[in-house]
């Protein structure tokens, strides 16, 4: 039988809408990340879906008509996000997850929040002083890695 993406497995690409319609609507209200929002346009919410399900294995859409790699890195530069602002963004996502019915088994969580720590934590390297040049890294592919989906024998 063959194994279902990480993208597949969440429910493709309405799942991932789900999940940041839910998210931005917490952050639109959070005293930590409103602010930090503040000037989001009215398309973020689907550019980030967009983007999430090309890294677990869905169409590589934001690859092809949203700049890609460079354009979401470049999207950060000189916000100089703080770690606080950081473990709140985590924080909000994980429980948008629940609110927006993502697969609740270990593997999947375990994936999924293995790829929101790293990302979160590249965002503030691109938000921060002496970034990297945003063109030099390709688009992130998340796969099942350690935990592929897993049943009783
Ligand atoms: C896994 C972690 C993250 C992912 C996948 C992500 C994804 C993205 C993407 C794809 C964009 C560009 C959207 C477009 O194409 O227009 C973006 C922009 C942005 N991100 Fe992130 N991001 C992450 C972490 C963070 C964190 C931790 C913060 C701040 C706490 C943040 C703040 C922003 C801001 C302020 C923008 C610009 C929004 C706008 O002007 O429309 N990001 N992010």
């Amino acid at each position: 039988m063959s194994v279902p993406s990480v993208y597949e497995w969440a429910g493709g690409g309405p799942a991932f809408e789900r999940l940041t319609a839910v998210f931005y609507g917490h952050v639109r209200q959070d005293p930590v990340l409103a602010p930090v929002f503040a000037g989001m346009d009215e398309h973020h919410a689907q550019s980030v879906a967009t983007w999430l399900g090309e890294v677990f294995g869905g169409p590589a859409d934001y690859s092809k008509h949203h700049g890609g790699h460079a354009h979401m890195a470049s999207k950060h530069l000189g916000r100089h996000i703080t770690e606080q602002q950081r473990r709140r963004w985590v924080a909000l996502l994980m429980d948008s997850a629940d609110e927006a019915g993502l697969p609740t088994d270990p593997e999947f969580r375990a994936v999924f929040a293995y790829y929101i720590e790293w990302g979160t934590r590249m965002a503030l390297i691109y938000s921060g002083e002496s970034p990297p040049p945003v063109d030099a890294a390709p688009m992130p592919q998340w796969g099942w890695g350690q935990t592929p989906p897993w049943q009783p024998e």
